[in-house]
């Protein structure tokens, strides 16, 4: 297990070669997405053939939409994967879900100007913060944050790309980001120099917020979670 400064998850790969990029890149997480209608959809089979491709050298997330808490304990299962995402969730769902599959990955979204469950912890390992339209490459009101803040770790998502990834993390303070369209040249293909340009941005800025914290003290809400590190499986 390591930790590193900023979290960096790269999401939505569906070949063994833009895995390889992303690690190499330095991303920390790949996902693997079985929502069903994502131009990123991997059966079964695929994803657990990704997951085994990937083999330790960084944390595999299954990521899920629309299943029950039981069927998405059981795909995270049956392909091995190390977390388990969820999106659209209520409490007792990710509660279940725990009580199921030990790493989950909670996503929200803002709604009218508050976020759908709150940003308080449910005992999930993290928080995903993305956009309503999650997968779509849409950004949201960052300014949000300004008035709520996640408890615990946190990934940013939600129309990041390489050209703006530096800034979000500046202004918003994450534990980590997340990136699925923004490394894309078309719905669903993974671009590999995007992946490398996004994973180098980040990484350019990750001690950013955290040298602003350092020296603004009221630079307010939004530095404040530096300290969080997410476990990282590299063998
Ligand atoms: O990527 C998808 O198609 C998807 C489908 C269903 C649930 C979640 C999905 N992706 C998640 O959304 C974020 C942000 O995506 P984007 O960068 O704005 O396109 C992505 O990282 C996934 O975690």
């Amino acid at each position: 297990m390591i930790a590193s400064s900023l979290t960096v998850k790269i999401c939505g790969l569906r070949t063994e070669a833009a895995i390889d990029v992303a690690i190499a890149a330095g991303a920390d997480a790949v996902g693997f997405v079985i929502a069903e209608g994502s131009p990123r959809f991997v059966d079964a089979e695929t994803a657990r053939r990704l997951i085994e491709h990937t083999a330790g050298r960084a944390t595999t997330v299954l990521v899920t939409k629309g299943l029950s808490p039981e069927a998405a304990a059981s795909a995270a299962y049956g392909c091995g994967v190390d977390v388990l995402q969820v999106h659209g969730f209520d409490r007792p769902q990710v509660e279940r879900t725990l009580e199921l599959f030990p790493r989950v990955w909670r996503a929200t979204s803002v709604s009218a100007a508050n976020f759908v469950g709150g940003l308080d912890s449910w005992g999930e390992e993290l928080l995903l913060i993305d956009s309503p339209r999650a997968g779509s490459g849409e950004r949201w009101d960052l300014g949000a944050l300004h008035e709520q803040r996640p408890s615990g770790p946190w990934l940013l998502a939600g129309g990041l790309d390489p050209d703006n990834v530096a800034q979000a993390v500046a202004q918003a303070g994450p534990t980590g980001v997340d990136v699925s369209s923004g490394v894309e040249s078309a719905p669903g293909v993974k671009d590999h120099a995007l992946i490398e340009r996004f994973v180098a941005n980040a990484r350019s800025t990750s001690r950013g917020s955290a040298d602003r914290a350092e020296t603004e003290p009221n630079s307010g809400k939004l530095s404040s979670n530096d300290d969080h590190h997410i476990p990282v499986a590299r063998s």
